[in-house]
Parts: structure tokens; sequence; C-alpha cells
């Protein structure tokens, strides 16, 4: 509460028009049971202008409970909406601004349903709970004070029993929280199956994993309402039992309060003023421990976005420096990286010149890609020492550095928007011209012509309306647009088909001219022609070398290369 609090979004004149409204909704109720009082007197004693006084005054004040009413639902209304605002704001900025090994050890579907499931519960609790805590207790407060006024002896009689109210709302309201944070749990599970099957939903198919992903939804859907049925049997119990303690004070002012005013200790008037204020007094109170549960399930929700907000960022401190100038762009010496404690890279070192392009091969697994996930700032929990053009990377600015790299990864991921906004969006006001050039590289250009809007045609959820081939070279298109200092190539043209390969092949033979890149290469052939090969195994560069060089060495390369070379041949490949 303390953490919702401090960041209550600043909106003083709502908070003002809360507050006021709070206060008259305070003196108006008192004025109605004050009124009511005097008129009923009135009319008993047949006081004709005293009634018509007391019968305008009731109306009017009717009628300033009514604005007020309106005022508070208009003030928490805006007040609640400000609150979920600014937090959905920040869970989404805050999974933008996590460092990468931080988002891979996170379930999209968990962090899905904060943003969603949580968050729409401490929604809910803002708008029609939070004012409710505050007021009604208020609300009690003014009554009961009234209510001794008009008689002190009645009043606490009947509302003896009033403890026993709290301490059952004390003590069957604390299981209500445990409950609700094992159903947001829950919830979120649900949420990453869900998003599992979707993602996933060409490879159920296509194993016939239907039935496997339906029992393992059904169970947690089953979970989920195992977990909220018994929510609601905690909040019905608790209300039962309070909703019927808060009737005794009733019975109690009825016969006892009738039986005063028979004997005349007590007006008609003040009868029907107290049994109206004891209505603001009990019945309020009987609403607690449902807000107070609501309150206790929001909390859960809260600290469950608290828990992303409070997630570290990646850093933004460090440089930016003049590359123009930098001769060698890359270099690694001693190198030693693990994600947990399995060590992937081990005591690595090698150079990258401008304008060289170098190749790493190696088996699956050696850490080719974990490679450039360093490069790129991802990991920083690694010994040795990395330099960018040419300054130690943990000087640098990580924004920066990556405004002067472009990496094509070996999963193409296109936005579902039109093909031009996808390759766009990573330069500033490309002009069409710059487009064209960076599309006909990546030998693109023509079957992006071919398309029902050219460049304006609209990809679908994850490019499924393109080929393994076309989105690759889209995503070359992409890093060429760009104009990066240094390109780095995860190029995954072993699964492509023999045509495909050779449109991906001619597209990065193209970029390569003249550019400084490092290319990861799945098949040999597509770099014969690099300057440099680094061939890693097992974490280690085990030779290093260019093409013709690594074959007349007759080790590791030269077993790889035969091997993919002789398994083409065989039609394997
Ligand atoms: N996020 C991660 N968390 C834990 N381990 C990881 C992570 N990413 C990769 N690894 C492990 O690190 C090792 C190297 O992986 P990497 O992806 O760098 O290999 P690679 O040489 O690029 O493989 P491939 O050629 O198959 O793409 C593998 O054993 C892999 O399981």
């Amino acid at each position: 509460m303390k953490k919702l609090i401090s960041r209550l979004p600043n909106l003083k004149g709502y908070y003002f028009l809360a507050g006021m409204c709070l206060i008259g909704e305070l003196i108006f109720t008192l004025a109605m049971a004050q009124s009511l009082k005097v008129l009923i007197d009135s009319s008993l004693m047949q006081a004709q202008d005293s009634f018509y006084l007391y019968l305008g005054i009731l109306v009017l004040t009717a009628v300033f409970l009514a604005l007020c009413i309106s005022g508070q639902t208009l003030s928490v209304g805006k007040i609640s909406e400000a609150i979920t605002y600014t937090l959905r704001k920040e869970g989404t900025q805050k999974l933008l601004a996590l460092p990468q090994y931080k988002l891979d050890k996170m379930h999209s579907g968990d962090s899905m349903s904060k943003l969603t499931n949580d968050l729409q519960m401490v929604s809910q609790f803002l708008n029609h709970d939070a004012y409710l805590l505050v007021s009604r207790p208020l609300l009690a407060l003014v009554s009961f004070v009234y209510l001794l006024y008009l008689n002190w002896q009645l009043t606490i009689i009947s509302i003896a029993v009033l403890p026993l109210l709290f301490s059952t709302t004390f003590f069957l309201g604390k299981p209500i929280s445990k409950f609700s944070k094992e159903q947001q749990d829950e919830l979120s599970n649900m949420n990453n199956t869900t998003q599992d099957i979707l993602g996933g939903i060409s490879i159920v198919k296509a194993f016939n994993l239907e039935d496997l992903m339906r029992d393992k939804f059904s169970k947690q859907v089953e979970t989920s309402m195992n977990r909220g049925i018994e929510l609601a049997k905690k909040r019905a119990v608790l209300e039962s039992f309070t909703v019927g303690i808060s009737f005794l004070p009733f019975v109690v002012t009825f016969g006892l309060g009738g039986y005063l005013t028979v004997r005349g200790s007590l007006t008609p008037g003040e009868l029907l003023a107290f049994i109206n204020l004891l209505n603001n007094l009990t019945f309020p109170l009987a609403q607690l421990p449902s807000h107070y549960g609501s309150y206790k399930a929001s909390m859960q929700g809260l600290k469950r976005i608290y828990d992303l907000l409070n997630e570290e960022d990646e850093r933004k401190n460090g440089e930016s420096f003049d590359v123009k100038d930098a001769s060698t762009l890359v270099e690694v010496k001693n190198l030693t990286f693990g994600y947990d404690d399995n060590s992937v890279l081990k005591n690595l070192s090698f150079k990258v010149k401008k304008g060289e392009t170098v190749a790493l091969v190696g088996s699956s697994g050696s850490g080719k890609s974990t490679i450039f996930k360093l490069l790129t700032g991802f990991y920083t929990n690694y010994q040795g020492k990395i330099d960018m053009f040419e300054k130690d990377i943990e000087s640098w600015n990580l924004d920066k550095l990556r405004s002067n790299i472009s990496t094509v990864s070996q999963e193409t991921f296109l936005f579902p928007t039109t093909i031009r906004e996808n390759l766009t969006m990573v330069c500033e006001n490309c002009t069409e011209t710059q487009l064209i050039k960076a599309a006909t590289i990546a030998n693109a250009h023509e079957f992006i012509k071919k398309q029902p809007n050219g460049y304006d045609t609209v990809v679908e959820e994850k490019g499924d309306n393109y080929s393994g081939g076309q989105k690759q070279r889209l995503a070359i298109a992409r890093a060429l647009l760009k104009e990066p200092d240094l390109l780095l190539l995860d190029e995954a043209t072993s699964s492509l088909d023999t045509e495909s390969e050779a449109l991906v092949q001619k597209a990065l033979d193209n970029v390569l001219i003249g550019s400084t890149s490092i290319v990861i290469a799945h098949r040999l052939s597509t770099i014969i022609n690099a300057d440099r090969i680094l061939v890693l195994d097992k974490g280690n560069i085990v030779e290093e070398g260019n093409h013709k060089e690594l074959l007349n060495k007759k080790g590791v390369y030269h077993n790889l290369y035969h091997k993919q070379f002789d398994s083409r041949k065989g039609g394997v490949a």
C-alpha cells in the first residue's frame, strides 16, 4: 500500500474534490438525520412552519448529498484510471528496459498476466473498494458520535456486538490473501500455457499434441477454478457472518428504542433518526470485510506487479564514442563466459579489423550465438575484456554502441505491419531510394514488388505469410538500412531449400562487399571468401585462417567441411 501511495499520480484537484465530497457526504448524512428527526416530531406536534422548513432542508440536503456522491465517483474514477495507466505504462517500459539475461528467465505469459489480470484486480479495487474502505469507517464514526448525542445508553447497548464484527473480519479475512495469491499465480500459469500453445500452434498440430495441450490447460483451468471457489467460500462465510451480526443492533434498537419511545424518553423523530444513522454505522461496517478482502487480493496483484517494476534495468550509463577512426572494430581478450554455472566460452581471444569479414564456425552449441550476445552487451557477467570500436564495452553506452551495429539473427522476427514499416523502423527519415537500395542488395526488392501492395503489404503475425528465405532477406534489408559500421550475421541457410539458399547467399555476398562483418556460418559454402575463419569447439577457438589455409591444415575445419560437402552430395543436407 505504501508503495502504491508513493506512486500516486499528481492529480491534486481530484484528490481535493474526493476529500471535499467525502466531508460533504458526512455533513449531509448527519443533516438528513437531523432534518428527519425534526420533521417527524414537527408533524406529530402539528408544527406546520417547522415541518415545511425541515422538509425543504431535507430535499436540499438530498440534492447536495447526491452531488457529493457523483463528485466522488468522478474523482475516484479519474484517480484510479490514472494509477492504472501509470502502472501499465511503467510495466511496459520496464519490460523494454530489462536486460536480456533477465528476460530470458521470464515467461512472457507471466509478464502478460501481471500487466492484465493483476492490474485489473488493482484497478477494480481502486475503483470500487479503496474509497469505501476509507469513507465507510469515517461515516460510521460520525454516525456513532451523533447516535451518542441522540441517546448514549441506547447507542452503547445497540452496538455492543461491533467488536465481534471486527474480530471476525480480521480472523476470517486472513486466509483470503493467501488464496488470492494462489489464484493469481494459477491465472499466470494459464496465461503461460496459452502463450505456449499459440506460439507453437503449428508444432502442436503437426505432432498431434492437441490432446496433451488440452489436458495441461484443462488441469490449470480446474486448479484455478478450485482456487476461485475456495476464495468465494471464504468470502461467503466472512460476509454471511458479518451481515448476520450487523442485524443485531437493529433488533436491540427496535425493541429497546420502541420501549423508550412508548415511555416518552425518546421522541418518534429521534427513534427514526437513530435507526437511519444506525444504518450508516452497521451496514458499511458489515461491508468492510468485502472491501478488505478486495484490498488483500489487490495487494497480492500489486506485489506481483512491483516484483516486475523493481527488477533492475539494463544499465543506461556510459559514453558515446566516435567510431569512424577505429581500425579495430572488435577485440576480445581472454573471454570466459557461462550462462549459469556451465561454462560456454573459455579464454577466447580474437580481433576483427575494419573491412574484414570474419566467420565463426563450429558445431551446434559451441557458443557462436553467445559471442554475438556478448558483443552487443546483452550479458555482462563475463571474465576477460571486450573492446568495441577500440573502447572497452563497459565504458560504452549500450544504446549508442548498438546504434553502430546491425544484427541479423537466425530467427527472423517481423512485426505485423507493412513491409515498409518493418524495414524503415530502424532508421529515422529513410528515403524511398535508400529503402529500395537496401532491399535490392538483400535480394528482396523483386519479391516485394510482386506482393499485392508492394512495400505496403501487411506482414502477418510473425511473418507467417512469407517463406524462411524471404523473411531472412527482409531481415538483411532491415539490417542494411541502419547503415551499420559492424554487421553481425547469424545466417541460417541450412534450414532453407536450395533455391532459397541461393537467393539468401546472393544477398549475403552483396552485403559483405565493403562492410565489416562477423558471420556465423551454418553452411560452410557461404563463407569460403571470408578473410578469416575462426573454428570454435566447446567454447575454444581451435583453428584460425582462411578457407584454403584451414583445408590444408586437415584439422577440425577440414573434417567439418567434408562432412557437409559429402552429406549434401548424398542429398542429406
Ligand atoms: N539463455 C541461455 N541460458 C542458458 N544457456 C544457454 C542460453 N543460451 C544458450 N545457452 C547454452 O549455451 C551454449 C551455447 O549456445 P549458443 O547458442 O551460443 O550455441 P551456437 O554455437 O550458436 O549453436 P547453434 O549453432 O546451434 O546456433 C549451449 O549449450 C546452450 O544450451
